[in-house]
């Protein structure tokens, strides 16, 4: 049986399970023309240890620190050039474990062979760069562009941790299927049918049906929305955002001095609230509720739906850079559904198979979907 795994993976795994260089792992970084000095600086480091009390010893305050890569200014203002160096060779080995997906585009192409091809598309950090204020995230011109040509030749979903509403208004596109509310709120249209949703209209009146497995909890939700805003208040830079189905507190704004205050004061609220839970994105604490569904679930949810859950006749791709992206990369790694690719400018652990880099090299890849298609199947479907 074919294995994604073992063809992507084991040529190219650099860093073994208990961070050491491997023979191989150091022959393929000769091949590559690293010199053997610089292999120490090619394995992670470990992790600090748990500190004590509380946010602390719970992993919060760890997990809100290593939750967003520091911008390249960042990066340039408080290291010198040689960490910098360091950096960029623990990048580039990195990616011997997650390749390129645009260096990788043959490959990707020859597996889907006569396959349909499903693309599902993570929003902020995937589509649109991220930026300071979450209301100002917006996609280029050029991404907008790219995103249409795509779904014109491959049905493609957006499943984002923002609302539905929200994340429709800030692609604009009717071509897509939207999952909001990490997947926990999707709309599919009327043609389709499932057993489990309910009847509703978009935003030109056409009848679709919504897929809205937390509908229970959205009158908590926007109690502790309510509640969140009131205890964050005080905390400058602290956002609260109401989605609906879920809710998050975004503490990019926020100085690194406060986070443990901001971190204490969610968990005490959450105390209050044993059906919710809490998850990390980036620099954001997102409230979810306890029932047993995620982007991975939305992901399987919609093959299904779209008559799309053969995976001998469908290769999914999955695009995104989140913690909460990683449960659905792990749905497409485990049934060997397709391919998950991590947008990352920084090494991190993941279940994707490759990476790209940033929003450009997303737009690239995509934009190279759209031509490999118009060039072997001119403008047909
Ligand atoms: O699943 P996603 O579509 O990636 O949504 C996840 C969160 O995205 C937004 O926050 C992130 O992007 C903001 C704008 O770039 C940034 O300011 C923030 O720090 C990031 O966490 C959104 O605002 C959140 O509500 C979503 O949960």
């Amino acid at each position: 049986m074919h294995s994604f795994e073992n063809e992507i993976i084991s040529e190219t795994s650099v860093f073994t399970m208990d961070y050491s260089l491997s023979t191989s792992d150091k022959k393929t970084l000769k091949r590559l023309g690293f010199h053997s000095s610089v292999f120490p600086l090619l394995i992670p480091k470990k992790k600090p240890g748990k500190l004590v009390d509380d946010v602390r010893s719970n992993g919060w305050l760890e997990a809100m620190r290593s939750s967003s890569p520091p911008c390249k200014r960042m990066v340039k203002d408080v290291e010198d050039e040689l960490a910098s160096d360091e950096n960029d060779l623990i990048y580039y080995s990195w990616k011997l474990k997650y390749p390129s997906a645009l260096k990788s585009f043959d490959h990707i192409i020859n597996r889907a062979n006569n396959k349909k091809i499903v693309v599902f598309l993570d929003y902020d950090g995937t589509l649109s760069p991220i930026v300071d204020d979450p209301n100002r995230a917006f996609m280029s011109i050029d991404m907008r562009a790219a995103l249409k040509s795509i779904a014109k030749y491959f049905p493609t979903a957006i499943i984002s941790g923002r609302s539905r509403n929200k994340v429709y208004e800030l692609v604009g596109l009717t071509e897509l299927f939207y999952a909001g509310s990490h997947g926990m709120d999707i709309m599919f249209p009327m043609s389709i049918n499932h057993t489990n949703y309910i009847r509703s209209t978009d935003k030109q009146d056409k009848e679709v049906n919504l897929f809205q497995p937390a509908r229970e909890f959205i009158p908590m939700i926007n109690e502790v929305f309510r509640t969140l805003v009131n205890v964050t208040k005080d905390i400058r830079g602290a956002f609260v955002e109401n989605h609906k189905f879920c809710t998050s507190v975004h503490y990019r704004n926020v100085d690194e001095m406060s986070w443990a205050m901001i971190a204490q004061r969610v968990h005490d609220v959450l105390k209050d609230y044993p059906r919710l839970r809490l998850t990390h994105g980036r620099k954001v604490l997102e409230v979810r509720p306890i029932i047993d569904w995620d982007k991975g679930k939305a992901v399987e949810f919609l093959l299904q739906s779209l008559g799309l859950s053969n995976s001998d006749e469908v290769l999914a791709i999955y695009i995104g850079d989140d913690r909460t992206d990683e449960d659905a990369f792990k749905v497409l790694r485990e049934g060997k559904r397709g391919y998950g690719i991590l947008v990352s400018s920084v090494p991190k652990e993941s279940k994707a198979f490759l990476s790209l880099r940033d929003t450009l090299e997303v737009k690239d890849f995509l934009k190279s979907l759209v031509s490999w298609k118009e060039q072997n199947y001119g403008n047909d479907k």
